[in-house]
């Protein structure tokens, strides 16, 4: 076996992460001081690096992971969870106070906006840049400059100096020469999100396509995307690991741990009051759930039209129902609207939906009385089924 065939061997560890630690301090001035006084003291990061002195605070703290050749691996949590600095010790941009990171190969990476590009250099000269720094000869780059500049789109903007090209342009140009640089290690950030449609599109085909013969680690608060691409997952909290494994483990605990709350109440007439009950909080997708409520209004009205809406953690309506397409109506008498309603097997897949409950005039005009948004939320668990999509389709395999 030649020394590159050894280099592409299957599901070797391109990437081991031991240990890691990166503290941060709240404040600029005390920032500063810490940094100059490290400095006089001429303090290794790794001595001093486990105490946290006043106003710091661990952005990662004690990481560890392998990633093998082969393996996309989703890096996902809340704002502020460690994750873009994770990438950035990966990516060698900014050094931790503790731990080792050993990455093996070739790293592309798409992190921040612009970052790796010099801008008054133009995109052709900062393509020979990126590839030079990557180790590749003047010849490889050339030989990959059109497939670049083809892959970026953006053949009439390529002699401009990179600081006048739009978000986007600079995404597509980090993302083609990261990409076609063919990478060992490919490091993505949510900043491929700034990209159009068709783009991204291309872009998550590229990576479907690198993830057979390098590491991918991918952010993204997108759940279907990570979803669809990543292989296995890591859950950031206050930069501390809290779950690894499956990326449908993974997402399934951050969908139940968001705290989103976005109740809100909208319409011609606010309830003055309201209560929200569900059987139950957490459920199976094919159980029923029954949903309690009682609205107090300030008025009466006779026949009036429930609805509910079911809505995903992208905010994107699953299904609604209208209690008129079931011939259905209520009254609301001595301002009180009491009842509830069954959605029959919910036929979700894992993750955490909220409730929206609506109520409309008999004339179905479309206008609210009231409605209230994010009335209730409940979590399905433990289904077979994975987080690809919000339905569960059961289907009749035939022959
Ligand atoms: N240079 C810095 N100086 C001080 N604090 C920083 C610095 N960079 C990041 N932080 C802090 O570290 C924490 C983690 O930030 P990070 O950007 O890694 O989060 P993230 O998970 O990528 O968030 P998001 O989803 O919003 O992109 C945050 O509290 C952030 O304010």
């Amino acid at each position: 076996m030649n020394k590159n065939q050894q280099h592409r061997n299957a599901n070797e560890v391109l990437v081991k992460v031991e240990n890691l630690s990166k503290k941060f301090c709240k404040d600029l001035k005390a920032g500063l001081w810490y940094g100059a006084k490290d400095l006089l003291s001429n303090v290794s990061s790794n001595t001093h690096a486990r105490e946290l002195r006043p106003k710091e605070f661990w952005a990662v703290k004690d990481v560890s992971f392998e990633l093998r050749r082969g393996e996309c691996l989703g890096l996902i949590g809340h704002n502020g969870a460690g994750k873009s600095t994770l990438l950035k010790i990966l990516n060698g941009l900014i050094n931790p106070d503790a731990g080792k990171v050993t990455i093996k190969g070739r790293v592309g990476s798409l992190i921040e906006l612009g970052a790796g590009f010099n801008p008054i250099l133009s995109g052709r000269e900062n393509i020979y840049n990126n590839g030079a720094i990557i180790g590749l000869t003047r010849q490889e780059i050339d030989s990959k400059l059109e497939e670049i500049i083809d892959f970026a789109e953006i053949h009439e903007f390529i002699d401009m100096p990179v600081q006048h090209y739009s978000s986007g342009m600079k995404v597509r140009l980090g993302f083609a020469v990261a990409a076609q640089m063919k990478p060992d290690v490919l490091i993505i950030d949510e900043v491929l999100a700034v990209g159009d449609v068709g783009f991204r599109a291309k872009c998550f085909n590229v990576m479907s396509e690198l993830a057979k013969s390098c590491a991918i680690i991918f952010v993204s608060h997108s759940m279907p995307l990570i979803g669809r691409i990543c292989t296995t997952g890591i859950l950031l909290k206050n930069g501390v690991i809290v779950e690894h494994g499956d990326i449908n483990q993974v997402i399934y605990e951050y969908s139940i741990q968001y705290e989103n709350k976005y109740e809100k109440v909208v319409g011609e007439m606010t309830p003055t009051i309201y209560k929200v009950k569900l059987s139950k909080d957490v459920i199976d997708y094919d159980e029923d759930l029954t949903i309690y409520f009682s609205f107090q209004f300030p008025k009466d009205f006779t026949k009036v039209v429930l609805h509910y809406s079911v809505i995903d953690q992208e905010m994107k309506t699953v299904y609604q129902s209208y209690s008129i397409s079931d011939g259905k109506f209520y009254e609301i008498i001595n301002g009180e609207l009491k009842a509830s309603f069954t959605i029959k097997n919910v036929d979700l897949t894992n993750g955490k939906y909220f409730i929206n409950i609506g109520v409309i005039k008999n004339n179905f005009n479309g206008k609210n009385i009231c409605r209230v948004d994010g009335a209730a939320s409940f979590v399905v668990g433990g289904s077979k089924y994975n987080s690809f999509g919000s339905i569960v389709k059961r289907t009749v395999w035939n022959n």
